[in-house]
Protein backbone atom coordinates (compact mmCIF):
# COMPACT_ATOMS: atom_id res chain seq x y z
CA UNK A 1 0.00 0.00 0.00
CA UNK A 2 1.45 3.16 -0.15
CA UNK A 3 -0.33 5.89 1.58
CA UNK A 4 -2.48 9.18 0.31
CA UNK A 5 -1.02 12.15 1.57
CA UNK A 6 -2.68 14.37 3.66
CA UNK A 7 -2.12 17.97 3.12
CA UNK A 8 -2.76 20.27 6.17
CA UNK A 9 -1.52 23.05 4.38
CA UNK A 10 -4.37 22.75 2.22
CA UNK A 11 -6.82 21.96 4.58
CA UNK A 12 -5.70 25.27 7.07
CA UNK A 13 -6.61 27.21 3.55
CA UNK A 14 -9.61 25.78 3.27
CA UNK A 15 -11.04 26.28 6.74
CA UNK A 16 -9.00 29.84 7.21
CA UNK A 17 -10.99 30.85 3.84
CA UNK A 18 -14.43 29.47 5.47
CA UNK A 19 -13.52 31.24 8.74
CA UNK A 20 -13.10 34.77 6.34
CA UNK A 21 -16.39 34.80 5.17
CA UNK A 22 -17.82 34.28 8.30
CA UNK A 23 -16.36 37.01 9.74
CA UNK A 24 -16.73 38.99 6.69
CA UNK A 25 -20.60 38.71 7.08
CA UNK A 26 -20.45 39.66 10.63
CA UNK A 27 -20.66 43.85 12.42
CA UNK A 28 -17.70 43.39 14.07
CA UNK A 29 -13.97 41.91 14.42
CA UNK A 30 -13.82 39.27 16.72
CA UNK A 31 -10.16 40.14 18.41
CA UNK A 32 -7.20 37.84 19.45
CA UNK A 33 -4.57 38.96 21.80
CA UNK A 34 -1.07 36.94 21.76
CA UNK A 35 1.05 37.36 24.74
CA UNK A 36 4.63 36.47 24.51
CA UNK A 37 7.18 36.57 27.11
CA UNK A 38 10.96 36.52 26.05
CA UNK A 39 12.33 35.06 22.71
CA UNK A 40 12.07 31.15 22.88
CA UNK A 41 12.84 31.05 19.13
CA UNK A 42 10.50 28.40 18.29
CA UNK A 43 7.79 30.46 19.80
CA UNK A 44 8.94 33.26 17.21
CA UNK A 45 7.82 31.17 14.07
CA UNK A 46 4.25 30.17 15.20
CA UNK A 47 3.50 33.53 16.63
CA UNK A 48 4.72 35.24 12.98
CA UNK A 49 2.66 33.03 11.39
CA UNK A 50 -0.53 32.98 13.41
CA UNK A 51 -0.29 37.08 12.87
CA UNK A 52 -0.38 36.74 9.18
CA UNK A 53 -3.22 34.16 8.92
CA UNK A 54 -5.46 36.05 11.92
CA UNK A 55 -4.62 39.52 10.02
CA UNK A 56 -5.57 38.07 6.65
CA UNK A 57 -8.79 35.98 7.67
CA UNK A 58 -10.18 39.67 9.11
CA UNK A 59 -9.55 38.91 13.01
CA UNK A 60 -8.42 41.86 15.19
CA UNK A 61 -5.04 40.51 16.18
CA UNK A 62 -2.44 42.00 18.06
CA UNK A 63 1.02 40.24 20.02
CA UNK A 64 2.05 41.84 22.89
CA UNK A 65 5.80 41.35 23.67
CA UNK A 66 7.33 41.61 26.82
CA UNK A 67 11.03 41.03 28.40
CA UNK A 68 12.49 37.85 29.15
CA UNK A 69 12.57 39.08 32.58
CA UNK A 70 8.58 40.06 33.41
CA UNK A 71 7.59 39.63 36.99
CA UNK A 72 4.77 36.67 37.13
CA UNK A 73 2.36 39.41 38.74
CA UNK A 74 3.22 41.59 36.36
CA UNK A 75 1.99 38.92 33.25
CA UNK A 76 -1.21 37.99 35.66
CA UNK A 77 -1.95 42.22 35.63
CA UNK A 78 -1.89 41.77 32.35
CA UNK A 79 -3.96 39.20 31.73
CA UNK A 80 -6.60 40.58 33.42
CA UNK A 81 -6.68 43.68 32.07
CA UNK A 82 -7.44 41.35 28.81
CA UNK A 83 -10.03 39.54 30.44
CA UNK A 84 -11.94 43.07 31.14
CA UNK A 85 -11.49 44.24 28.12
CA UNK A 86 -14.43 44.18 25.77
CA UNK A 87 -12.36 44.40 22.37
CA UNK A 88 -10.62 40.87 22.89
CA UNK A 89 -12.38 37.52 22.43
CA UNK A 90 -9.63 35.03 22.82
CA UNK A 91 -6.50 35.53 24.89
CA UNK A 92 -2.93 33.03 23.86
CA UNK A 93 -0.43 33.11 26.59
CA UNK A 94 2.65 31.42 24.23
CA UNK A 95 4.68 28.59 26.17
CA UNK A 96 6.98 28.32 27.49
CA UNK A 97 7.33 30.88 29.68
CA UNK A 98 10.62 31.97 31.57
CA UNK A 99 11.54 30.00 34.87
CA UNK A 100 10.46 32.94 37.31
CA UNK A 101 6.39 32.62 35.82
CA UNK A 102 4.13 29.81 36.92
CA UNK A 103 2.35 28.49 33.17
CA UNK A 104 -0.49 27.14 35.64
CA UNK A 105 -0.96 30.19 37.31
CA UNK A 106 -1.05 32.04 33.97
CA UNK A 107 -3.26 29.69 32.51
CA UNK A 108 -5.78 29.52 35.52
CA UNK A 109 -5.86 33.03 35.53
CA UNK A 110 -7.18 33.62 31.61
CA UNK A 111 -11.13 34.22 31.66
CA UNK A 112 -12.21 30.42 30.52
CA UNK A 113 -14.47 31.80 28.33
CA UNK A 114 -11.65 33.92 26.10
CA UNK A 115 -9.42 30.92 26.74
CA UNK A 116 -8.47 29.90 22.92
CA UNK A 117 -5.87 27.26 23.41
CA UNK A 118 -8.43 25.32 25.81
CA UNK A 119 -6.01 25.34 28.42
CA UNK A 120 -7.78 26.29 31.82
CA UNK A 121 -8.57 23.03 33.48
CA UNK A 122 -12.69 24.55 33.46
CA UNK A 123 -12.26 23.90 29.71
CA UNK A 124 -10.24 20.33 30.31
CA UNK A 125 -13.38 19.76 32.73
CA UNK A 126 -15.67 20.41 30.14
CA UNK A 127 -13.93 18.44 27.69
CA UNK A 128 -13.85 15.06 30.15
CA UNK A 129 -17.11 15.88 31.05
CA UNK A 130 -18.82 16.25 27.09
CA UNK A 131 -19.59 19.95 27.74
CA UNK A 132 -19.30 22.89 25.50
CA UNK A 133 -16.52 24.73 25.72
CA UNK A 134 -13.10 25.92 23.99
CA UNK A 135 -11.19 22.85 23.39
CA UNK A 136 -6.79 22.63 22.32
CA UNK A 137 -5.90 23.58 18.98
CA UNK A 138 -4.00 20.82 17.72
CA UNK A 139 -6.02 17.90 18.62
CA UNK A 140 -9.18 19.59 17.38
CA UNK A 141 -7.01 20.14 14.12
CA UNK A 142 -6.52 16.39 13.95
CA UNK A 143 -10.15 16.20 14.19
CA UNK A 144 -10.58 17.60 11.08
CA UNK A 145 -7.67 16.07 9.09
CA UNK A 146 -9.30 12.50 10.10
CA UNK A 147 -12.30 13.73 8.84
CA UNK A 148 -10.68 15.26 5.59
CA UNK A 149 -8.91 11.29 5.37
CA UNK A 150 -12.49 9.84 5.18
CA UNK A 151 -11.30 7.95 8.16
CA UNK A 152 -14.38 5.61 9.67
CA UNK A 153 -13.85 6.46 13.45
CA UNK A 154 -17.01 4.72 14.93
CA UNK A 155 -15.80 1.74 16.31
CA UNK A 156 -12.10 1.90 15.25
CA UNK A 157 -9.30 1.11 17.08
CA UNK A 158 -7.47 4.60 17.55
CA UNK A 159 -4.05 4.88 19.48
CA UNK A 160 -2.93 8.38 20.75
CA UNK A 161 1.49 8.02 21.11
CA UNK A 162 1.70 10.67 23.92
CA UNK A 163 -0.26 11.93 27.35
CA UNK A 164 0.56 15.31 27.35
CA UNK A 165 -2.10 18.06 28.68
CA UNK A 166 -1.63 19.98 25.09
CA UNK A 167 -2.42 17.29 22.93
CA UNK A 168 -2.67 13.45 23.81
CA UNK A 169 -5.12 13.99 26.63
CA UNK A 170 -7.81 16.00 24.81
CA UNK A 171 -7.05 14.20 21.84
CA UNK A 172 -8.28 11.05 23.68
CA UNK A 173 -11.11 13.06 24.55
CA UNK A 174 -12.17 13.91 21.67
CA UNK A 175 -11.72 10.51 19.88
CA UNK A 176 -13.47 8.93 22.35
CA UNK A 177 -16.59 11.77 22.02
CA UNK A 178 -16.31 10.07 18.20
CA UNK A 179 -16.76 6.86 19.58
CA UNK A 180 -13.29 5.29 19.13
CA UNK A 181 -11.88 2.57 21.18
CA UNK A 182 -9.02 4.28 22.50
CA UNK A 183 -5.69 3.79 24.15
CA UNK A 184 -3.40 6.33 25.25
CA UNK A 185 0.19 4.93 24.89
CA UNK A 186 3.48 6.61 26.59
CA UNK A 187 6.80 6.33 27.58
CA UNK A 188 6.23 3.86 30.38
CA UNK A 189 3.59 1.49 27.83
CA UNK A 190 5.06 -2.25 27.80
CA UNK A 191 5.48 -2.57 24.38
CA UNK A 192 5.11 0.62 22.17
CA UNK A 193 5.74 -0.72 18.56
CA UNK A 194 3.01 -3.57 19.45
CA UNK A 195 0.29 -1.07 20.92
CA UNK A 196 0.71 0.98 17.47
CA UNK A 197 0.59 -2.06 15.42
CA UNK A 198 -3.10 -2.50 16.39
CA UNK A 199 -3.91 0.98 15.70
CA UNK A 200 -6.58 1.39 13.06
CA UNK A 201 -5.75 4.92 13.82
CA UNK A 202 -2.46 6.40 15.12
CA UNK A 203 -2.22 10.03 15.82
CA UNK A 204 1.96 10.50 17.16
CA UNK A 205 2.31 12.92 20.37
CA UNK A 206 5.30 12.49 21.55
CA UNK A 207 8.37 15.20 20.57
CA UNK A 208 10.82 12.77 19.47
CA UNK A 209 12.12 12.56 15.89
CA UNK A 210 10.82 9.84 13.90
CA UNK A 211 11.16 7.34 16.56
CA UNK A 212 7.55 5.57 15.15
CA UNK A 213 8.92 3.54 12.41
CA UNK A 214 7.47 2.02 9.82
CA UNK A 215 7.30 -1.60 10.73
CA UNK A 216 5.13 -0.12 14.01
CA UNK A 217 2.38 1.08 11.15
CA UNK A 218 -0.45 -1.50 10.77
CA UNK A 219 -1.24 -2.12 7.00
CA UNK A 220 -3.78 0.73 6.27
CA UNK A 221 -3.94 2.53 8.66
CA UNK A 222 -4.73 6.22 9.32
CA UNK A 223 -1.40 8.11 10.58
CA UNK A 224 -1.56 11.52 12.03
CA UNK A 225 2.07 12.69 13.10
CA UNK A 226 1.51 15.81 15.55
CA UNK A 227 5.73 16.10 16.29
CA UNK A 228 7.80 19.19 15.06
CA UNK A 229 10.76 17.93 15.95
CA UNK A 230 14.56 19.31 13.96
CA UNK A 231 16.57 15.79 13.57
CA UNK A 232 20.57 15.42 13.49
CA UNK A 233 20.62 17.41 10.44
CA UNK A 234 19.13 20.38 11.54
CA UNK A 235 15.70 18.98 9.25
CA UNK A 236 12.17 19.90 10.51
CA UNK A 237 10.91 15.79 11.08
CA UNK A 238 7.88 14.32 12.64
CA UNK A 239 7.75 11.76 15.10
CA UNK A 240 7.33 9.31 12.60
CA UNK A 241 9.36 8.02 10.03
CA UNK A 242 7.67 9.82 7.04
CA UNK A 243 8.35 6.97 4.09
CA UNK A 244 8.50 3.95 6.01
CA UNK A 245 5.21 4.61 6.90
CA UNK A 246 4.04 5.63 3.89
CA UNK A 247 4.75 2.55 2.62
CA UNK A 248 2.45 0.62 4.98
CA UNK A 249 -0.58 3.07 5.84
CA UNK A 250 -3.63 4.65 4.16
CA UNK A 251 -3.16 8.11 4.54
CA UNK A 252 -0.58 10.28 6.26
CA UNK A 253 0.63 13.91 6.74
CA UNK A 254 3.54 14.90 6.20
CA UNK A 255 5.79 17.63 8.40
CA UNK A 256 6.05 20.56 8.32
CA UNK A 257 2.65 20.44 6.24
CA UNK A 258 0.57 18.47 8.13
CA UNK A 259 -0.68 19.59 12.26
CA UNK A 260 1.31 22.73 12.52
CA UNK A 261 -0.75 25.04 9.82
CA UNK A 262 -3.96 23.20 11.14
CA UNK A 263 -3.43 24.10 14.60
CA UNK A 264 -3.16 28.08 13.98
CA UNK A 265 -6.22 27.34 12.02
CA UNK A 266 -7.96 26.00 14.89
CA UNK A 267 -6.63 28.60 16.88
CA UNK A 268 -8.99 31.42 14.52
CA UNK A 269 -11.44 28.96 14.55
CA UNK A 270 -11.78 29.06 18.48
CA UNK A 271 -11.38 32.82 18.29
CA UNK A 272 -14.39 33.39 16.03
CA UNK A 273 -16.23 30.34 18.40
CA UNK A 274 -15.85 32.66 21.61
CA UNK A 275 -16.27 35.51 19.85
CA UNK A 276 -20.12 34.60 19.01
CA UNK A 277 -20.01 32.85 22.41
CA UNK A 278 -19.66 35.86 24.27
CA UNK A 279 -22.24 37.83 22.50
CA UNK A 280 -24.87 35.30 23.08
CA UNK A 281 -24.51 34.17 19.42
CA UNK A 282 -24.01 30.63 19.76
N1 LIG B 1 -0.02 28.88 24.26
C1 LIG B 1 0.50 28.23 23.21
N2 LIG B 1 -0.32 27.67 22.29
C2 LIG B 1 0.21 27.01 21.21
O1 LIG B 1 -0.55 26.50 20.36
C3 LIG B 1 1.63 26.94 21.07
C4 LIG B 1 2.41 27.52 22.07
N3 LIG B 1 1.83 28.14 23.14
N4 LIG B 1 3.76 27.47 22.00
C5 LIG B 1 4.44 26.93 20.86
C6 LIG B 1 3.63 25.84 20.22
C7 LIG B 1 4.08 25.47 18.83
N5 LIG B 1 2.97 25.79 17.96
C8 LIG B 1 3.03 25.69 16.56
C9 LIG B 1 1.96 25.95 15.75
C10 LIG B 1 2.06 25.89 14.36
C11 LIG B 1 3.25 25.56 13.76
C12 LIG B 1 3.35 25.48 12.28
O2 LIG B 1 2.55 26.03 11.57
N6 LIG B 1 4.37 24.79 11.75
C13 LIG B 1 4.62 24.64 10.32
C14 LIG B 1 6.11 24.74 10.03
C15 LIG B 1 6.76 25.96 10.57
C16 LIG B 1 8.26 25.97 10.28
O3 LIG B 1 8.63 25.96 9.11
O4 LIG B 1 9.02 25.94 11.26
C17 LIG B 1 4.21 23.24 9.85
O5 LIG B 1 4.15 22.33 10.69
O6 LIG B 1 4.01 23.08 8.67
C18 LIG B 1 4.33 25.29 14.56
C19 LIG B 1 4.23 25.35 15.94
C20 LIG B 1 1.94 26.28 18.71
N7 LIG B 1 2.26 26.32 20.01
Amino acid sequence: MTARIIDGKAVAERLRGQLAARIAALPFRPGLRVVRVGDDPASGVYVRNKDRAAAAAGFDSATIHLPADTRESDLLMLVEDLNIDPAVDGILVQLPLPPQIRPEMVIAAIDPAKDVDGFHPVNAGRLAAQQPGLVPCTPKGVMHLLREAGARLAGARAVVLGRSQIVGRPMAQLLLAADCTVTIAHSRTRDLPAECRRAEILVAAVGRAEMVRGEWIGEGAVVIDVGINHNGAGKLVGDVAFDAAAERAAAINPVPGGVGPMTIACLLENTLEAALARRGAH
